[in-house]
């Protein structure tokens, strides 16, 4: 057993205080490595042929960096995810016009000055990321303006940090009483992209409003940001755009209903997966990159804490308790499986 041999507290990414230990080996202790260590959840699994319940090698058909496994130690006979098609990136409906792309920053390589990169100015003058990890998002905002394609820095560039692709390895599950859902094997730190929200981009009012859809996200990033309770945002705050006239917020706050959507329920990428939690460990973060209309926002999933491995991967699906109807015009209720402490015991 290792000594603690000196103890501190310092800031974390996020503002909360985090203790450190320093820990000293004995004489003849062996040393720990990772593989050695067994994470409270179970244990991460070296190879392919070590994952229990395999039911699918890559649900991605190859189209991620990184395959993404799926396992079933529920059903009898296990069964696969099915009924959709893979798709890594944002599909948009023949009906949808994205706007032109927007003239972005003259930087070079890599942004550095905030001062001078006209990005980092809609920003509030600041990058929202740090470097560390491959790029942390410093706190949650009503929207992050990230580097563009006209924009003269490369991929490489901080401030492209959602652009990157999946980072973690990570895995389908079945559950007992909420169907799929998805976990890494490697540890997330607060602050780090997870992945985005894809499917098809489409007009909200054509979504079929007569066969259930479980995979419908709404984008609303105002609402979005309402829903971050904890975090006590509020509307505008230094993050809200500056390129958003107060006309825009009005409208934007007047709308009930978002004018567009994405449905993962036919295409979809990992994200489709993702399960509700009223305690989450991920959070929406609306980002504009190539055009500057907040309605047609790319939509992220970021941690909101460090999260082990093999934790469930979960968002607020942010529902109103009786806001959603069924077909027939009645308030729709959904029991939330959570399990958090708090749990509000339904989704809507
Ligand atoms: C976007 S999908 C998430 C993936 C889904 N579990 C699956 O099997 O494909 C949303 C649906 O998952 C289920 N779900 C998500 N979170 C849940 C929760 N906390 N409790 C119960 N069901 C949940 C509900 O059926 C919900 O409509």
């Amino acid at each position: 057993m290792e000594q603690v041999v000196h103890y501190w507290a310092e800031k974390g990414i996020s503002g909360f205080t985090i203790f450190k230990f320093r820990l000293r080996r004995q004489d003849g202790q062996p040393l720990l490595t990772t593989n050695q260590v067994q994470f409270s959840y179970g244990r991460v699994p070296q190879s392919v042929s070590e994952i229990r319940g395999l039911v699918c090698e890559d649900i991605t058909g190859g189209q991620e960096d990184i395959p993404i496994p799926a396992t079933n130690l529920v059903d009898d006979p296990p069964v696969a995810p099915t009924g959709y098609k893979y798709c890594k990136s944002i599909q948009v409906a023949k009906n949808v016009k994205l706007p032109t792309n927007v003239p972005g920053c003259n930087c070079n390589g890599k942004c550095v000055d905030p001062r001078t990169c006209a990005c980092a100015r809609l920003n509030g003058s600041d990058f929202p990321y740090v470097s560390r990890d491959g790029g942390r998002l410093i706190e949650a905002k009503d929207v992050v303006f990230e580097c563009g394609p006209n924009c003269g820095c490369g991929p490489d560039c901080l401030n492209r940090t959602s652009q990157r692709g999946l980072k973690y390895r990570l895995e389908v599950f079945r559950t007992p009483k909420k169907g799929w859902a998805v976990r890494s094997w490697d540890f997330i730190p607060s602050g780090a992209p997870v992945c985005e929200y894809t499917g098809i981009l489409m007009h909200t009012e054509d979504t079929d409003s007569v066969s259930e859809n479980n995979y419908i996200f709404d984008i609303d990033c105002l609402q979005t940001m309402r829903g971050l309770g904890g975090r006590e945002r509020r509307f505008g705050d230094v993050s809200v755009p500056t390129i958003i006239s107060s006309d825009r917020h009005d409208d934007l706050r007047s709308e009930s209903v978002p004018e567009f959507c994405i449905d993962a329920g036919s295409t979809g990428n990992i994200a489709r997966f993702i399960n509700h939690s009223c305690e989450p460990n991920l959070f929406v973060q609306c980002v504009l990159s190539s055009h500057h209309d907040i309605k047609l926002a790319r939509v992220m999933l970021f941690a909101a804490d460090n999260i082990p491995p093999l934790q469930e991967l979960t968002y607020d699906y942010g529902y109103a308790l009786d806001s959603v109807y069924g077909p027939d015009g009645k308030i729709k209720q959904m029991a939330c499986y959570c399990g958090a402490p708090d749990c509000r015991k339904r989704l809507f």
